[in-house]
């Protein structure tokens, strides 16, 4: 058996000023990219628009969230599918998650912060638009490298139109006396991209073809950026869906954040992903029905692959 020292993500210095279309970084991050994400379904990010202070005030923010009434969390609900409040749930009864749709926008944040604490928390309201800016620059970057790297440029600019962030706050509890410590079970998102953030306790871990699991180590810096389904969908089966999970390991609560891209609209596999070798896998996806059926129909969410069960041909 192999150990973790065989395998590397690769990782992407996104601090590079030289890093423009066109120039001899963007070339090599391109072919890093498309090697990270056929091979491992993800690449870790090295950014830096997110100072220290916003890495620090984002995870007391999301301390304060979870610190509420359950009541509360729990009447968090949303117009889109997968947006509402996770927690007491038997399968993964250490872990929490509560999100908010377009973190970006006054008006999205002002009311998720309103409904969370009626009284207003403008503090908590600015840290959650900080940090979603820049992290959708990052995104922006990214995916427009990804696109580069297979030839489709062109479709970048109506990509980022019909793409929509949601951010989501993880907690975990520390197991109690033989309880498991699987904080989530292996799996892959169904979103486009997320960018996965964590906070000094570690724990996330991302499985290999080859059937291992390598620890992603948790840096201010550092954001890990996987594929969902989405992003397999659109690639045709190039690009691997990330498999990850969760280990609680320490004895502290565990905090860490999702920046996920889904779509408004729908996913057509571009016609030079179609070849011999990967032939039509997908009909078009109205991306938000896919959302509802994994939500709503069982045969769609326990399907061994979801947005294939919804839309294979
Ligand atoms: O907590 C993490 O680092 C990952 C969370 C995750 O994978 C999820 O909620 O889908
Ligand atoms: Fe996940």
């Amino acid at each position: 058996m192999g150990s973790q020292t065989d395998h590397k993500i690769p990782v992407i210095d996104f601090t590079d000023k030289n890093l423009k279309p066109g120039s001899d970084s963007w070339v090599s991050a391109c072919k890093l990219i498309r090697y990270g994400l056929e091979e491992y379904g993800c690449f870790e990010a090295v950014y830096d628009k997110v100072p220290t202070e916003l890495h620090t005030s984002i995870f007391s923010a999301a301390k304060e969230l979870f610190d509420l009434p359950i009541e509360t969390k729990e009447q968090k609900t949303s117009d889109r599918p997968g947006a509402n409040y996770v927690g007491q749930d038997p399968f993964v009864p250490l872990y929490e998650s509560l999100g908010l749709d377009n973190p970006t926008s006054f008006e999205a944040a002002e009311s998720f912060t309103k409904f969370m604490w009626p009284a207003g928390n403008d503090t908590f309201r600015e840290i959650v638009r900080s940090f979603s800016k820049p992290a959708a620059e990052l995104y922006g970057t990214a995916i427009r490298i990804v696109f580069d790297s297979y030839g489709l440029g062109r479709l970048y600019g109506s990509h980022i139109e019909s793409a929509f962030y949601r951010l989501r706050f993880f907690k975990y509890s520390v197991p109690k006396p033989n309880e498991s410590n699987v904080g989530l079970p292996n799996h892959t998102d169904k979103t486009f991209v997320t960018i996965l953030h964590q906070h000094q306790v570690e724990g996330l871990q991302i499985r290999t073809k080859d059937d291992q699991y390598i620890d992603v180590k948790a840096k201010p810096s550092s954001f890990l950026c996987i594929a969902g389904e989405g992003l397999m969908a659109w690639s045709n089966d190039r690009i691997r869906p990330c498999e990850h999970r969760v280990i609680i390991k320490e004895n502290k609560g565990r905090y860490s954040l999702g920046f996920y891209t889904l779509v408004n609209g729908v996913i057509h596999v571009p016609e030079e992903m179609i070849d011999e070798e990967y032939p039509l896998a997908y009909k078009p996806i109205d991306y938000l029905d896919f959302l509802l059926h994994f939500f709503t129909n069982d045969i769609v969410r326990y399907a061994a692959c979801p947005i294939k069960a919804f839309a294979g041909v």
